[in-house]
């Protein structure tokens, strides 16, 4: 087993202790650290890093099986590891779609093998994501990839009828829906923020209330059956002012926001760019005044990244025959750092909770988002906060390249990832498989 002794690493930017890692776990803290490890640990250079608990993603698409073009377990696994995280939920909306226990578990296994993070499946709540038939919740449940969160992320449950069954299935596996709000007669043909913006270019608008409207049923059916309601990317000022009335009002409701919800606007559409089309779409400078707002509350419990691989052609287009969504593991932490810790509305602790320990407890994902104290699953990240460089898409470890944050420079770099003790980044570069299974 590998040993690794980080000195004088900033635990959540605070102050300067060492770690020694053994075994899996973190073994010894403090001046203890250095004096039980042994001649053969490993000594990165990592003084003055800050460190993180692994990152834990509510919200990858990882796309196999069925689009291993645009990414793989693997690829993306990997991709995972380099932007901090240790733990991605695999959504649904693969083909075929992750709606039996034989997907889900054919997904899990692929992560197993990988090695890079755990990935924890998320099961789809109807059958083909087609919003018709309840999947079979339970299978999924009980399978070997033990699914706790469901979703037809892509597409909306948008029957209420079914909507409820779901809600009501999942209390008994302790489990949650997470939905994609998107009311779709609403946003038919819809290509961006309906706006201003959306009027001078002539493109056809997706309008904030097709979003709150389904998010404000759903709170009020959660409330109903007393279940759990998970809400994906919110993105707009209303969606935040019902989540925070549904919390005060006692309703198990928790969302996430993406990182480009929190820096970008449907001003980037003007390029006609379609980097810069996604769903939900980008919104205005008040929504992202909003959403920043409410993740500092803590009405908002997650920042997921929605990282949505395409292949070149499927972006390489005329804004209207492009595909919706962007890239986000390697660019997660940079964006967050930017836009909440150095606009000083969160702290590095903050930052774990939003990035870690919230999305592991919605996702009851044991051994992940855990406290960096001795005897916990070593599972951590370790960032250089003062770098700063521009992205570059080709460095990018992603099989696709639509990042909408190309030539951009963000700050923060992540220098080493262990996953169950063992690195996966070292140095700011992955670690081989064969060294990581070593
Ligand atoms: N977020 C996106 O823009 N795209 C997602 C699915 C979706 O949520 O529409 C995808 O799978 O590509």
């Amino acid at each position: 087993m590998s040993e690794h002794l980080l000195r004088e690493v900033r635990l959540l930017g605070e102050g300067t202790t060492d770690l020694l890692l053994r075994d899996g776990v973190i073994a010894a803290a403090g001046t203890d650290a250095a004096r039980e490890a042994s001649a053969a640990a490993q000594r990165p250079d990592t003084a003055g890093l800050v460190a993180l608990p692994g990152l834990v993603d509510l919200h990858t698409h990882l796309r196999e099986p069925g689009r291993e073009d645009a990414e793989t377990v693997a690829t993306g696994t990997r991709a995972a590891a380099a932007g901090g995280f240790t733990c991605v939920h695999a959504m649904a909306n693969t083909a075929p779609v992750a709606d039996t226990a034989g997907v889900v578990e054919q997904v899990w296994r692929l992560g197993r093998q990988a090695g890079w993070v755990e990935v924890r499946p998320v099961g789809a709540v109807s059958v083909g994501l087609a919003g018709v038939h309840l999947a079979e919740l339970g299978a999924m449940a009980t399978s070997a990839a033990r699914v706790r969160v469901f979703s037809d992320d892509g597409k909306c449950v948008h029957d209420p009828v079914l909507m409820r069954r779901a809600l009501e299935y999942v209390r008994s596996v302790d489990g949650v829906i997470a939905q994609h709000a998107q009311e779709p007669r609403l946003t038919e043909g819809a290509q961006m923020h309906e706006g201003v913006v959306s009027a001078e270019l002539g493109l056809t608008g997706w309008p904030a209330v097709a979003e709150e409207s389904i998010i404000a049923r759903d709170v009020l059916l959660a409330e109903h059956v007393g279940s759990r309601l998970h809400v994906c990317h919110l993105s707009t000022a209303g969606s935040v002012d019902i989540v925070r009335w549904a919390k005060g009002r006692g309703i198990e409701v928790t969302a996430e926001v993406t990182p480009h919800h929190l820096l970008l606007t449907h001003e980037a559409a003007r390029s006609y760019d379609p980097r810069y089309k996604v769903n939900p779409p980008l919104r205005t400078a008040e929504d992202v005044e909003a959403v920043r707002a409410g993740l500092a509350d803590g009405t908002i419990d997650v920042v997921a990244t929605d990282h949505a691989p395409h292949p070149v052609e499927d972006k390489d287009c005329e804004w209207d025959a492009g595909a919706f969504g962007m890239t986000g593991l390697e660019t997660a932490l940079p964006v967050v750092q930017q836009t909440m810790v150095e606009t000083g509305r969160m702290t590095w602790a903050d930052v774990a909770r939003v990035l870690s320990a919230a999305p592991a407890r919605i996702g009851r994902v044991a051994g992940q988002g855990r406290p960096l104290v001795v005897g916990e699953p070593a599972n951590l990240t370790l960032v250089d906060p003062a770098a700063r460089r521009p992205v570059d898409p080709g460095e990018q470890l992603s099989r696709s390249r639509n990042t909408p944050y190309a030539g951009r420079e963000l700050p923060g770099r992540v220098m080493s990832t262990f996953h169950r003790g063992g690195p996966t980044v070292l140095d700011g570069a992955p670690v081989a498989r064969e060294e990581v299974t070593a």
